[in-house]
C-alpha cells in the first residue's frame, strides 16, 4: 500500500481526482467505482472540472456505486443515489445506462444483489474510490464481515447509524439496513484509492497501516490487494 500524505482537503481531492482521471484517460472503456460520504465530495468537484474541460468521450465511462440504504427511494434526499446525482452525475455527461446504483427500494433483494455483482464481474472495475468509517468499515461492510462477501444486505452498527445521523433530521430516521458491495467485490477492482481525512479517522488509519489483517477491521483486507493508494491528511496521520 502506498501512503500519500496531504496537508489539506483540497490537496486530497486534487490527488484523488488525478488518479481517477488518469485511469479514465488510460482506458478505452473505463469503469470506475464510486463512494459516498462527505470525504469524496471535493474529489467529485475536481473530477467534474477535469472531465468537462477535456476531450474525453464520457459515453465510454461506466460507474458502479458501493452502497445504498435499504428502504430509501432514489429521490430521497439522503439516498446515496440522490447524493451521486447532486454531487456528480448531474454535472457530467456519463450516459444514464452506464450508471450503476443499488436500488434501495428493490422488491426482491436477492435478485438485486445478484444482478449487481454479475454486472460488476462483467464490466470489471478499473479503479475503486473508497472512504472509511471510524470502525474501519468500507462501503457498508461492518466489522465481522467475511472477506469472501459479495454484494449483500447488512445491518448497520449503532456507531455507523449515529455517524450518519448528521445527515438526517433525527436518529430514528436513519435506515438500519443497507445494500453494499462486499469486501470481495471491492477487492476485484484493479486499483483502489482510499481517502482518510480528519482526526476522527486516526485510529482507522493506524489500524490499516498496522498490517494486521482481521475481519474485526474490514479495511484491513486492503493489505491483501496489489495496488492500493491511501490518501490521508496530517490530522488523520497524527502529525
Ligand atoms: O466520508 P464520511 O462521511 O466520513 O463517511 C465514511 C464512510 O461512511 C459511509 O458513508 C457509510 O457509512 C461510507 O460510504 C464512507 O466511506
Amino acid at each position: 500500500m502506498e501512503l500519500v500524505k496531504v496537508s489539506n482537503y483540497e490537496e486530497m481531492s486534487k490527488k484523488a481526482s488525478d488518479i481517477l482521471f488518469d485511469v479514465i484517460k488510460e482506458n478505452e472503456k473505463p469503469v470506475i467505482g464510486l463512494a459516498t460520504g462527505s470525504t469524496p465530495e471535493g474529489t467529485y468537484q475536481e473530477l467534474i472540472k477535469k472531465l468537462n474541460s477535456s476531450d474525453i468521450d464520457q459515453n465510454n465511462i461506466t460507474t458502479f456505486n458501493l452502497d445504498e440504504y435499504v428502504g430509501l427511494d432514489k429521490n430521497h434526499e439522503q439516498s446515496y443515489s440522490y447524493y451521486m446525482y447532486e454531487k456528480f452525475f448531474n454535472h457530467v455527461s456519463i450516459p444514464q445506462e452506464n450508471i450503476h446504483l443499488l436500488n434501495g427500494k428493490a422488491e426482491f433483494a436477492d435478485t438485486e444483489v445478484k444482478a449487481y455483482e454479475e454486472a460488476i464481474d462483467e464490466a470489471g472495475i478499473d479503479v475503486q474510490l473508497l472512504g472509511i468509517g471510524r470502525n474501519g468499515h468500507i462501503a457498508f461492510n461492518e466489522p465481522g464481515t467475511s472477506f469472501d462477501s459479495v454484494t449483500h444486505i447488512v445491518d448497520l452498527t449503532p456507531e455507523t447509524i449515529e455517524d450518519n445521523s448528521r445527515f438526517f433530521d433525527e436518529l430514528g430516521e436513519v435506515p438500519s439496513k443497507a445494500f453494499t458491495m462486499g469486501l470481495k467485490s471491492i477487492m476485484k477492482a484493479d486499483k483502489i484509492v482510499i481517502l482518510i481525512y480528519g482526526e476522527n479517522k486516526k485510529e482507522a488509519l493506524e489500524a490499516l497501516l498496522s498490517g494486521e489483517v482481521t475481519v474485526d477491521n474490514p479495511a484491513s483486507v486492503l493489505n491483501n490487494h496489489k495496488d492500493v493508494t491511501i490518501i490521508a491528511d496530517n490530522a488523520a496521520i497524527g502529525e
